[in-house]
């Protein structure tokens, strides 16, 4: 039975309030099969009903203001709210944390729950999660090309643009492209393109563990798929971490958290455009990539830790609240933006923000670590110097903010490659929404832009 997503929660929590899962068994793909018609039917009678009702309006500081505010695009997975932070289908941070199944052993939500609760709208069994497990074990290995063009880029290149670029290449074997040239029909196209994702997910641990052993770790040789492991726990053990059980749990939690943020953000954004012209999942979370690459967004959190490892080297380990606050506003003063901190929707600390301090919090390693102390002691001065600055709307850390102090405390502490990890997860919200994009036929995205001329004649 399909239930709305708030009663599908509480369905799914036993009266002791332990996770309880529906007992189906049947797989991703045919659990899609059952919504979609549904969801198609939904937007039939949307289109039907509701065409010409207007839900906004438009402003000239819209217009210049990077569009922020307005309304404009359908996405199915998630929705944000400016002060709750994200909700996945319904689903809030620690909702997905109480019912989305771990690993064996674990206590964290993985990357399949995550990707099975976006793309279906509902909360996997234990078993569904552990055969998509292994489907993506099996799925994971790169084409032999794909490994001799990431060995061939000098080390030098940012992890970012190799991750893009392989990504990009992986399109050779993309299932959509090839079915379009034979001639598909549009009800086709759904399946062809989740066929795609899940292929492209499944690849994405052994092309970023790729990048970061031939960066940092040259020569080492990287360890099989192993078919009884999660995706992240393969991911971890490419990395060359998987017998840190925290860091492993750690990835876990981060990759599920930065899965989908709603449609509006750079990366997922990128992906939609691109992917409205047909142009296949590869390509089309290629350029994804490149956009969560810009330090206003996904780069982000190597800024984070370059600018709080200078902090510590300038003022030491055991630094007072009061030098904080002098750091940040040198930092404000040289024009510079405090990384970590602001975000284009939100107007409260970031729930993720959240959920990644509360992990810190329950481990006393964690607890005792200089990097992940001054993290948490940024985060008790910055947002009243952000105020008095007075310019940031959103004086607030976003999940920037603390997610690689932990990676760094657990010993991967090459930042620059932070934003590949983020590049793994992004890719399980910008993927699901490109197979609802073919499944509910969304068209070409194609705004209309207006030059100042052109604005201003129409304001008169
Ligand atoms: C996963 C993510 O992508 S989360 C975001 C990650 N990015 C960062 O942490 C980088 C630092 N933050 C920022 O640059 C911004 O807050 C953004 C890009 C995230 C959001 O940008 P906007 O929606 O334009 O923010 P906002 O409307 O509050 O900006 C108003 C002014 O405040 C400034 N401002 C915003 N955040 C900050 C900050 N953290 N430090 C200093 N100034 C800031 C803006 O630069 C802008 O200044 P301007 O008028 O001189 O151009
Ligand atoms: O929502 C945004 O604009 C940026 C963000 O936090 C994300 O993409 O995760």
């Amino acid at each position: 039975m399909f239930l709305p997503p708030r009663t599908r929660l509480w369905a799914s929590l036993s009266r002791s309030g332990a996770p309880k899962r529906f007992a189906s068994t049947k797989s991703l793909k045919e659990t899609l099969q059952e919504v979609i018609p549904r969801k198609q039917e939904q937007l039939k009678k949307l289109k039907a009903e509701h065409s010409q009702t207007v839900v906004g309006d438009v402003k000239v500081e819209n217009i210049i203001g990077g569009m922020r505010g307005i309304k404009a695009m359908l996405w199915e997975a998630s929705v944000l709210d400016p002060n709750e932070g994200i909700r996945f289908h319904g689903l809030s941070i620690p909702d997905c944390q109480k019912v989305l199944p771990t690993a064996p052993g674990g206590k964290e939500i993985i990357a399949e729950s995550m990707l099975w609760l976006l793309l279906t709208g509902q909360v996997p069994t234990e078993a569904q999660t552990r055969q998509l497990s292994l489907e993506l074990a099996e799925k994971g290995d790169l084409p032999p090309f794909v490994e001799k063009l990431i060995d061939s880029f000098p080390a030098t290149l940012h992890p970012m643009t190799q991750l893009g670029m392989s990504v990009a290449a992986l399109n050779h074997d993309s299932l959509f492209q090839a079915a379009y040239e034979k001639g598909i029909k549009k009800s086709e196209y759904w399946s062809h393109t989740l066929e795609d994702c899940i292929n492209l997910i499944a690849r994405l641990p052994a092309l970023a563990a790729r990048i970061y052993r031939n960066v940092y770790k040259p020569g080492t040789p990287l360890p099989p798929l192993n078919k009884d492991l999660d995706l992240i726990g393969n991911y971890s053990a490419l990395l060359g971490f998987g017998d840190n059980h925290n860091l492993t749990e750690y990835l876990r939690l981060y990759i599920a958290l930065h899965g989908d943020h709603e449609g509006g953000n750079a990366s997922a954004h990128t992906a939609h455009l691109v992917g409205s012209t047909l142009a296949d999942p590869y390509l089309s979370y290629s350029a994804a990539l490149f956009a969560l690459a810009g330090p206003l967004h996904g780069l982000a959190n190597q800024e984070v830790l370059r600018w709080q490892l200078a902090m510590q080297e300038e003022l030491g380990s055991d630094v007072s609240h009061d030098q904080i606050r002098k750091y940040l506003w040198k930092t404000l003063n040289s024009g510079q933006v405090v990384p970590g901190y602001g975000h284009g929707v939100l107007r409260n600390p970031d729930p993720r923000f959240l959920a990644l301090q509360q992990f810190c919090d329950s481990r006393p390693e964690l607890e005792q670590s200089s990097i992940v102390r001054l993290v948490k002691k940024t985060f008790e001065v910055a947002p009243a110097v952000l105020k008095e600055h007075g310019k940031t709307k959103n004086p607030y850390p976003n999940v920037d903010a603390t997610s690689g102090c932990v990676l760094y405390h657990y010993g991967l502490r090459e930042f620059k490659y932070y934003t590949v990890i983020f590049g793994v997860s992004r890719a399980l919200g910008a993927l699901t929404q490109q197979v609802w994009a073919r499944a509910l036929g969304l068209p070409l995205e194609r705004p209309k832009s207006l030059s100042m001329d052109a604005l201003e004649k129409l304001i008169k």
